[in-house]
């Protein structure tokens, strides 16, 4: 039996912001095809861990691995991004003016002009792909509708599917569901899993009643290094991690 290598190591990963420690030696590792919840209490890293990981801050010290042998560390956003992993952030970046399927059509060629691209004929094997996008996230029925018309929900479920056009190995979620009604949530926990069928999936999230419904696997982050991982049940039956979390508002509710 081999063993699977993890598609992300990070070892004692540091970010430094004028001296103060933002991440302050984190590790992390990811296995393929996981759908892992990084929380914590405000101000724990969580945030500036997603952006190592994509290269938008670069550490000061500590390694990033990606497929087993790539040392991502040193390396720009872009390349990050060429190497197949993805960064959603909180306020979803779409084409307000232009159509769902215009926007899947449009992240599929991001190297061509935007004009460029939409004049072009679409190939039958493109036109698929958005077709199985659609329906993989839900907006089929709103495929010809302009991206600004959309709830809140499904602009994030579309800006999802943008990114998976890229076909990443890795995507990084900033609080996806945040703003979400019930339903939406429950949606997106429905989609993060179908996603994980095919890639890796790190979701930064606030939300306790979404992670205890999806997550196999949390990391506690608390003061910029690992405080623990596990499943939800060790992680909120955790004396040290209830101690972090209480006094922090809205993240309370956590360990309760
Ligand atoms: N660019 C920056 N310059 C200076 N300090 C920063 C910068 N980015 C983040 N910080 C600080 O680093 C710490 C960690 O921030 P980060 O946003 O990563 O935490 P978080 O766990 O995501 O918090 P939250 O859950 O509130 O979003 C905070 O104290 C924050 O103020």
């Amino acid at each position: 039996m081999t063993t699977a290598a993890p598609i992300l190591s990070c070892e004692n990963v540091t970010v430094a912001f004028d001296g103060f420690k933002a991440v302050n030696g984190m590790d992390l590792k990811l296995m393929p095809g996981e759908l892992r919840f990084l929380i914590g209490p405000n101000g724990a890293g969580k945030t500036t861990m997603l952006d190592v990981i994509c290269g938008k801050v670069k550490p000061s010290a500590g390694v990033l691995r990606f497929m087993e042998d790539v040392d991502i560390s040193r390396k720009k956003e872009y390349e990050i991004a060429e190497l197949g992993i993805g960064r959603k952030f909180q306020a979803p970046s779409i084409f307000v003016g232009l159509t769902v399927y215009e926007n899947l059509e449009l992240s599929m060629s991001q190297n061509r002009g935007v004009w460029a691209t939409l004049r072009a004929t679409i190939s039958k094997t493109d036109h698929m792909r958005i077709m199985r996008q659609l329906d993989m996230i839900g907006l089929t029925h709103r495929a010809h509708v302009a991206a600004g018309g959309l709830s809140h929900g499904e602009k994030q479920w579309l800006e999802i599917g943008m990114m998976l056009m890229q076909e990443p190995t890795l995507l990084l979620l900033d609080e996806p569901v945040a703003g979400m009604t019930d339903t939406e949530t429950e949606k997106t926990g429905e989609l993060l899993q179908e996603i994980t069928k095919q890639r890796t999936v790190v979701v930064v999230e606030h939300d306790m009643e979404f992670v205890r419904s999806y997550a196999t696997k949390v990391t506690v982050m608390h003061e910029g290094k690992l405080l623990k991982e596990g499943t939800m049940l060790e992680v909120q039956s955790d004396a040290v991690v209830s101690e972090v979390y209480l006094g922090h508002g809205r993240d309370a509710s956590a360990v309760s």
